[in-house]
Order: structure tokens, then C-alpha cells, then sequence
């Protein structure tokens, strides 16, 4: 029986290892090579002194919190001055915390202090909706950036600054306010000028004999336009939205205003405080749609980490930080060299014979990792000197510490994820079945059709659907049976014991029933609406607003 077990186990580990070398043979190798931009991070001391004392996360939710206005609010956009700082090659020394590429130290303080005249300045007397709900369908290209400064903050168009909430390796993270729309978005600020001179501490490795060719690096701000394109296309609940980029090639900084996430990083490493494996199990899984979503838009994210996964004010996780992720083409991304932080990388990614390996297996094996870090708050593999990190991530096994105990199952997915062979380690369709994500067959997950086949309507789409029904009743119909995705009358009365008769007698849409039906179903029908009449723009204009397509997964 054992044996047939085993058997079976290795027929399937030799079919996982020649799909992906078919893949291999199949794919135009497109290689891609990007420096590992964490080879510039500035030293922990020299972060320390950026370092933003934060706020409480209730704090975070609604300007009547804010009491203490201090009117010393940032004057100045500062970017933290950053040294080529240790570079992740051969024996460089690296503190445990830069292995795990840690946020700068910030620790829950004063922020709300800093936070703001300038929200104080424009908030309404009633409301001021702090949760950006209603998102353009894509990221607005500003070229024109106006600056304007007074006593409290810094304005940028529309947005006023607010103070820092993080620190990237290419820039600093602002809170900003947006006095048209009344939200609060995160400004990454980027300084171009030293994107650029930072890029002179990166040098191509030399071309070796029978190795894969090596690939044109792109400079830093290369890979920030690539973050943009990409982050262009995507929009998924578990995916940060970018809103909008303001770049003036007047200024010499680039802002990249992206949907606030309020609780922000989900976990910072090392920490004495993981997660219960009950929060972990649904924090993972939104973070499992997200990457699903990635793939399925044929992007390798290269980063996935506890602080590149935020957390909304509604316990949504999104996954952030585009900046070393990639796009692909066919079914997977064929990667050469490290990109990505080094505590997460897969061990293919770290062989010396710079061979292609899978950008998804890469991806599957740092989810490994970070469901490992959510709940012991220490990732697996950690030293202080890369090529010893390097060493343990390709040879050590994966022990569990004694505390806190985990389920079995859980033990058991970890350990599929960490398979140091990509060809045995376990594929996102099968972590999504695997008991300890279901709960043995309970709670399944989304199909990938449903989680990735997301309704998207753009304004012209929306133009368009309102010249082709100019009645208010059909449109209405029409929407929420796309809505339900059946052709049946929605609003329909169906009595448990329907009879055909009765239902073809109340299938008019005229039927007062249906009306009343509609009306109670949707708030869309305004009460003194004559639904008979044909309906003029606005009309259209109300019942699509109100009746904007749902995610199935809101
Ligand atoms: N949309 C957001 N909402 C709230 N906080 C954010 C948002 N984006 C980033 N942050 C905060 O800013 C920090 C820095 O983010 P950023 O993406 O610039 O860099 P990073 O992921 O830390 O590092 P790197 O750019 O070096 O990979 C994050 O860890 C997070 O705390």
C-alpha cells in the first residue's frame, strides 16, 4: 500500500517537472533580469532617522478622531537620503532585519498629530468618506503637477500631503488627502534624479560561457514605469489600486497615488505577536485570490511578503508593492537572477548555473514562506550573511518551532509549499483544495473563473449600454439579470408552488408586481419614477449609479 503511495508520488512529482519543462522548451525564453533593487537599501540606522512615529489604527478611520491638530504638519516632501547601502552579493553582510526587508521601525504614536490641518481645513460638516469606494476604472496619467505650499501641508493638484506612513527602497509613502473626492489615498513619492544615480551602483554580471544570456537591466525608474503599466491593468479587492500618476518632466519627483489601505502591512518581521491560525487562514486565503488574480493577468509578483500584504479597515488583504514584479507571456514567467527579498527566495532562484526557473513556482514558494512568518512571526530560513541565508534556504529542512502549535493540516501545506524542487512543490489549484485552506471541503474558495473574471465597466461601456435600452424598465431588467447571470425575470414573484401558469402570467415586466418587487429589491427606482415612460438621461444616469455592477466577491 505504502509503496503504491510512493509510487504514486513520484509519477506525480515526475509529471509536475516535465510540465514545467515543457514550458521551458515551449516558451520563447524571455529573460528577465532585474537588479535586486534590495542590494540598495539604505542601512537600518540611517532608516531609523525616517522613522515616523505612527498612529493607532482607530485613529486611522475618520477625521472626527482627530483632535490634536498640530499645525508643524510636514512642510517640506523629504526623501530619506539613501546610500547604495550593502548589496546582496557573495558574503555581504546583511542584519536579519534587512533579510526581511523590514518597514522602517514605526511604532504607533504621535501620527494623528501630524495628520491634519489639511483634512481639518476642508471637512465637511457631516461626512467625509475616508474609504475610496468608488475607484476610476483605471489609474489617471497627470502630466501637469502644481505645487502649492502653505503654513500646514504641501499641495499637489488636488492632493495635500499628509505625513509619511512608510518607506520604500525607492521613496517614502505620504498620506494624501484629495480635497476633490474628499478620500484619503497613499502618494508614494519617488525621486527621479536619484532613482537614476542609484542605478550607477548596479553593474551587469559579466557574460559567462554556457549560461544564460544576460538581460539589458533596466534602470530604477525603467522598473517604476514597468510597476505603473502593470499595476495599469489590474483591478482585484485583494490588489492595491493605483489611482493615479502624477508625472511632470518639469519635476523631478514622480507621485503615485494609490487606494489608502488603512491597517496597512499585515505583519511586521520578526515579531512575538503572529497571528492566530484561524486570522491567518483568512488573511492567506485573500492573499491566495490576489495572487490567483496576478497569475491569471499573467504577472509574477517576485515579491510576496507579510509587509507587502495591507489590510484594509474592512479585514481585506491587498497585495502591494509592484516594483520588482513582471509581466509574462503564455503560461508562465521563465526568470533568471533574483529579484525580490532575499529571505523569500525560492531555492531554484538561487542556483549558481543561472538557469531559468518558474516566476509562479517563485511566487507559490514565498506564500510558502509567509504563511510560515503569520503564524511563528519569524520566516524559516534566516542568517546574517546572504550566502549562508542562501545555503539554508536550498539544503535546510523546515522545522517547526515548539510554540505556538499549529494543525496538522496546516503543517502539512506549509511543508507542500517548501519543496525545494519547483517540480514537487505544490500548485496554487491545489492549494486551494488542500484541506487546511477548505476546512476539509467546508469553505471551498472561489473557482478561478469567479475570482478572476471580474466585471469591469468603463465609462464608454456605459455610454453605450444607455443608447442601446432607452427604456428605464429594460435597462433595469437587463442589468440585474446580468447581475444574476440568468435570463430569468429577477423581480419575478415565484410562490413555492409555481405553476407554469402562474409564472407566464406575472412575467410581464409591466406587471404592477414586478415594480413593487423592483422597487423593494433595489433603491435605483426612485419612488415617483413612471416606469413606462421612456426615461431621459438622467434617469439612466441615477439607475446606473446606484445599480453599479457588484464584485462577486464584495
Ligand atoms: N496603499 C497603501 N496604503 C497604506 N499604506 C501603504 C500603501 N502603500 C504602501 N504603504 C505603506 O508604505 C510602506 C512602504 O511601501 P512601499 O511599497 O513603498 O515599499 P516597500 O514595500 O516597503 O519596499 P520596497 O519598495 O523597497 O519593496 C508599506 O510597507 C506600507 O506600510
Amino acid at each position: 500500500m505504502s509503496k503504491a503511495k510512493g509510487t504514486n508520488r513520484n509519477q506525480t512529482a515526475f509529471f509536475k517537472q516535465l510540465f514545467w519543462l515543457n514550458h521551458l522548451r515551449r516558451q520563447k525564453m524571455e529573460v528577465e533580469q532585474v537588479p535586486d533593487k534590495k542590494g540598495t537599501l539604505a542601512p537600518s540606522e540611517v532608516r531609523t532617522t525616517w522613522a515616523l512615529a505612527d498612529a493607532s489604527p482607530t485613529s486611522l478611520k475618520a477625521p472626527d478622531d482627530i483632535t490634536n491638530v498640530d499645525t508643524s504638519g510636514p512642510s517640506t516632501i523629504s526623501i530619506p537620503e539613501q546610500s547604495p547601502g550593502p548589496s546582496s552579493s557573495s558574503g555581504s553582510y546583511l542584519s536579519v532585519s534587512h533579510m526581511v526587508r523590514q518597514q522602517s521601525d514605526t511604532t504607533h504614536n504621535n501620527r494623528r498629530l501630524v495628520r491634519s490641518k489639511a483634512v481639518c481645513d476642508d471637512r465637511p460638516a457631516t461626512s467625509c468618506n475616508f474609504v475610496p469606494d468608488q475607484m476610476p476604472s483605471g489609474p489617471t496619467q497627470t502630466k501637469t503637477v502644481i505645487q502649492t505650499k502653505n503654513d500646514s501641508y504641501i499641495q499637489l493638484n488636488q492632493y495635500r500631503l499628509m505625513e509619511e506612513i512608510g518607506q520604500g527602497s525607492y521613496g517614502i509613502v505620504k498620506l494624501a488627502y484629495n480635497e476633490k473626492d474628499r478620500n484619503l489615498y497613499a502618494m508614494k513619492v519617488l525621486d527621479k534624479l536619484k532613482l537614476v544615480k542609484n542605478f550607477a551602483c548596479f553593474r551587469p554580471p559579466p557574460a559567462r560561457k554556457n549560461k544564460a544570456p544576460p538581460s539589458v537591466l533596466k534602470n530604477p525608474l525603467q522598473l517604476v514605469q514597468r510597476e505603473i503599466a502593470i499595476l495599469k491593468k489590474l483591478a482585484h479587492p485583494n490588489v492595491v489600486k493605483l489611482v493615479e500618476v502624477l508625472d511632470d518632466p518639469e519635476d523631478n519627483y514622480l507621485y503615485m497615488v494609490f487606494e489608502y489601505v488603512e491597517r496597512r502591512s499585515l505583519l511586521e518581521l520578526p515579531t512575538d505577536n503572529p497571528l492566530d491560525e484561524d486570522t491567518a487562514w483568512k488573511y492567506f486565503r485573500d492573499t491566495l485570490k490576489g495572487l490567483e488574480y496576478l497569475h491569471y493577468q499573467k504577472i509574477v509578483h517576485r515579491d510576496i511578503k507579510p509587509s507587502n500584504l495591507l489590510l484594509s479597515d474592512t479585514g481585506q488583504v491587498k497585495i502591494a508593492d509592484f516594483g520588482v514584479s513582471c509581466e509574462f507571456e503564455g503560461i508562465d514567467a521563465f526568470l533568471t537572477g533574483t529579484a525580490g527579498t532575499p529571505a523569500f527566495m525560492a531555492p531554484e532562484a538561487l542556483r549558481e548555473d543561472s538557469s531559468f526557473y518558474s516566476g509562479r513556482a517563485q511566487d507559490i514558494w514565498s506564500l510558502g514562506i509567509t504563511l510560515y512568518a503569520l503564524v511563528f512571526g519569524q520566516v524559516p530560513f534566516s542568517d546574517n550573511y546572504v550566502i549562508a541565508l542562501h545555503k539554508k534556504i536550498k539544503n535546510d529542512a523546515v522545522e517547526f518551532p515548539v510554540s505556538p502549535i499549529i494543525s496538522d493540516d496546516l503543517k502539512s501545506l506549509i511543508l507542500s509549499i517548501l519543496k525545494k524542487d519547483p517540480g514537487l512543490r505544490i500548485m496554487l489549484t491545489e492549494i486551494k483544495t488542500h484541506p487546511w485552506i477548505t476546512r476539509n471541503g467546508t469553505v471551498p474558495m472561489l473557482s478561478e473563473q469567479e475570482n478572476c473574471h471580474l466585471v469591469t465597466v468603463t465609462e464608454e461601456e456605459i455610454q453605450n449600454s444607455v443608447r442601446v435600452f432607452c427604456r428605464l424598465d429594460t435597462l433595469i431588467l437587463v442589468k440585474a439579470m446580468g447581475h444574476r447571470k440568468r435570463f430569468g425575470n429577477p423581480f419575478r414573484q415565484q410562490p413555492a408552488t409555481s405553476s407554469l401558469r402562474i409564472r407566464r402570467t406575472s412575467s410581464s415586466i409591466k406587471d404592477p408586481a414586478f415594480y413593487s418587487a423592483m422597487s423593494a429589491a433595489s433603491s435605483a427606482v426612485k419612488p415617483n419614477l413612471i416606469p413606462d415612460r421612456p426615461c431621459n438621461d438622467s434617469d439612466l444616469e441615477d439607475s446606473i449609479e446606484t445599480m453599479s455592477i457588484r464584485n462577486p466577491q464584495d
